[in-house]
């Protein structure tokens, strides 16, 4: 059988109970840690938790090779990693996998950062349009897709999930800032007035899921120096607003109180 468990958001407590069961009775534990990353939990914590040693794998080991389904037509095999497992990933292949080979599969859910970065935004969750994500440049490589996904949701009055690139390999995490200098930094290519500029209401949230999450609400240019601390880090590019989320950015997430006159 072959068991695809979702950690959640932040550290080993938001394992579901369901996830704690099953981890701690199949007979092995793989783990990738490149789509998301548990921040406040170590890897020695997850395993006391779940009473067995768990191998981690680099993206290679999981997207080409797929060991564990091949393991699981004669064990209990566990894949294990942040947030929830089908979401802005591509595991959904390993139960295709397991479908077209005959191997029973159970997906065990984690909450995600799609509903839950919304949620602490303040934001209605239903007026939110496609998501993006911002990359690390590269040579050669700087998408202007992330830009122009945000301005397509504006134009159609939709907020804007915004992720940050994660280079596990390199230990390298986006931070808000980074991606608020890649969208004006894309701004100032354009030969058109883009509708995403220094003057853009933006969220900048970290660490969903912990005591010490940060949501700060502000324009691009009060938040691109802003600290928001240590990783995981997203972004929220909001546009008309109702009243209620205006407040609640006021209140909560300390937006200037001038955003009520406009709304
Ligand atoms: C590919 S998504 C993770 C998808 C995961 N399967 C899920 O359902 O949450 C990873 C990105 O989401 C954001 N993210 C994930 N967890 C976060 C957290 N606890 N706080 C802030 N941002 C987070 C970061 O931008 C990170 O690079």
């Amino acid at each position: 059988m072959f068991y695809l468990v979702g950690l959640g958001l932040f550290d080993e407590k938001d394992i579901s109970l369901k996830g704690l069961e099953c981890l701690r009775n199949v007979d092995k534990i793989y783990a990738e840690f490149f789509t998301s990353r548990l921040f406040g939990s170590n890897f020695n914590a997850i395993e006391e938790l779940v009473g067995q040693k768990i191998e981690i794998l680099v993206r290679g080991e999981v997207e080409e090779e797929s060991k564990f389904i091949e393991e699981a037509k004669t064990q209990d095999v566990a894949l294990i990693m942040g947030g929830d497992p089908l979401i802005a990933t591509t595991h959904s292949d390993f139960l295709v996998q397991c479908s077209k080979k005959g191997i029973d599969y159970e997906v065990i859910h984690g909450s995600s950062i799609l509903s839950s970065a919304p949620a602490i935004s303040g934001l209605q969750g239903y007026k939110f349009g496609k998501v993006t994500t911002i990359p690390f440049p590269d040579y050669n490589f700087y998408p202007k897709s992330p830009y122009e996904a945000i301005e397509e949701n504006l134009k159609m009055d939709l907020h804007t999930l915004v992720l940050l690139d994660i280079q596990a390999h390199k230990d390298r995490y986006m931070t808000v800032n980074q991606g608020l200098e890649y969208l004006m930094n894309i701004h100032d290519t354009l030969d058109r007035d883009g509708l995403i500029n220094e003057n853009t209401l933006a969220v900048g949230i970290a660490r969903v899921g912990s005591k010490d999450v940060c949501v700060k609400a502000g324009t691009i240019n009060e938040l691109i120096d802003f600290d928001f601390g240590g990783p995981l880090h997203c972004i929220v590019i909001p546009s008309k607003l109702h009243i209620v989320e205006a407040e609640y950015l006021v209140e909560i997430a300390g937006a200037n109180s001038k955003l009520l006159d406009i709304v």
